[in-house]
């Protein structure tokens, strides 16, 4: 059986999820009851969409029965395609503007309120995690395009990036790092003080022992991901592998990386001739993993929203992240 035929199994359901913050910027989570699929993992409150029905109506509805409030449903977050043994649903998390009542566990559910950076302490089933990243991570990825002989270009460029609001960066240049490990170094030191100051996460593209020296992240590359069998880096250090199939997806998942790209998703003129895998094979992968996954191959700032529909953490993307 091919993966895709996998993936076609089972029912396939759709669920509406509402993201509720209390004053405290905290956000609500509701337990699973006994008796139910995935008892006692903690969820975001929500149901499943009834036929005819809109999703916005689905979800007013499921908070008025399982909570006793009346709300009004904001912005996507997420909506997450997942693959569980007997089930296939898709996850579509919305913002709750505002709502009006006082929040009740009216099926008899656990609630609580949980500070944003906390969410990842709660057991929660497959599907949220990457609602969990889409909430707390960033949703660009900027990877770096070479830096060629001009290395003050280079910086002022990324600095234009991370001004523009770039938060994740991979800092890649194979070609430069070869000719002259050195300079290359001397380059990642300038680059990681930009980094600093704006708050921004960095990680180096492939270089483990670089990645320790810096104390920054790193990216695997797949031959590299294909030879380890746990996580190269502390929790503390982020940790992302580049995939293309379901088999590096999984590897990704079991060393414990933070989140995977996937790609390319569609023709990139970094790979000429490459069809791109499109956003229905994506999905088909997404799916049978749980880990936040970033659309890589002809993405460009205004695609965020369509990856995220897609169950993507957002973009990773040279050139269309890349100013100028
Ligand atoms: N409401 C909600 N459901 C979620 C989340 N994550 C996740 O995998 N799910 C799954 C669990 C259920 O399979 C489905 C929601 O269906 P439901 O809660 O209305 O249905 P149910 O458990 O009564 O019925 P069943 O799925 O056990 O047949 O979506 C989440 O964050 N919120």
């Amino acid at each position: 059986m091919s993966d895709s035929d996998r993936s076609r199994n089972g029912k396939h359901i759709h669920v509406v999820a509402g993201v509720i913050v209390d004053a405290r910027d905290r956000i609500l989570l509701a337990r699973r009851t006994e008796g139910r699929d995935l008892a006692g993992l903690w969820e975001f409150p929500g149901g499943k969409v009834d036929p005819g029905e809109t999703p916005e109506a689905a979800l007013v509805r499921e908070l008025r029965e399982e909570l006793g409030i009346e709300a009004r449903v904001g912005t996507p977050v997420i909506a997450v395609p997942q693959q569980y043994p007997h089930k296939r649903l898709r996850l579509d998390v919305r913002r709750i503007d505002a709502w009006t009542g006082t929040v009740k566990g009216l099926d008899g559910q656990a609630l609580v309120w949980v500070p944003s950076h906390k969410l990842a302490s709660y057991a929660m089933p497959d599907a949220d995690r990457p609602v969990v990243a889409a909430l707390q991570d960033p949703d660009r990825y900027l990877i770096t395009p070479e830096p060629g002989e001009d290395a003050a270009r280079w910086l002022a460029a990324l600095r234009a990036a991370l001004d523009a609001g770039v938060r994740r960066v991979q800092l890649r240049a194979p070609a430069f790092a070869v000719g002259d490990p050195g300079r290359w170094r001397t380059l990642v030191e300038r680059a990681l003080a930009h980094v600093r100051d704006t708050g921004a996460e960095a990680l180096i593209n492939d270089d483990v022992a670089m990645a320790e020296a810096f104390g920054i992240g790193v990216h695997l590359r797949a031959p590299r991901l294909r030879t380890l069998s746990s996580r190269p880096l502390p929790k503390t250090q982020l940790v992302i592998a580049s995939c293309h199939d379901l088999e590096e997806l999984r590897l990704a998942q079991s060393i414990g990386c933070d989140a995977a790209v996937l790609g390319p998703v569609l023709p990139t003129a970094s790979h000429p001739g490459a069809p791109g895998i499109g956003w229905e094979r994506f999905v088909e992968l997404r799916e049978q993993v749980a880990l936040p996954i970033y659309a890589l191959g002809g993405m460009a700032v205004g695609d965020v929203a369509l990856a995220r529909s897609h169950g993507a953490q957002g973009i990773a993307a040279i050139r269309g992240l890349w100013p100028g």
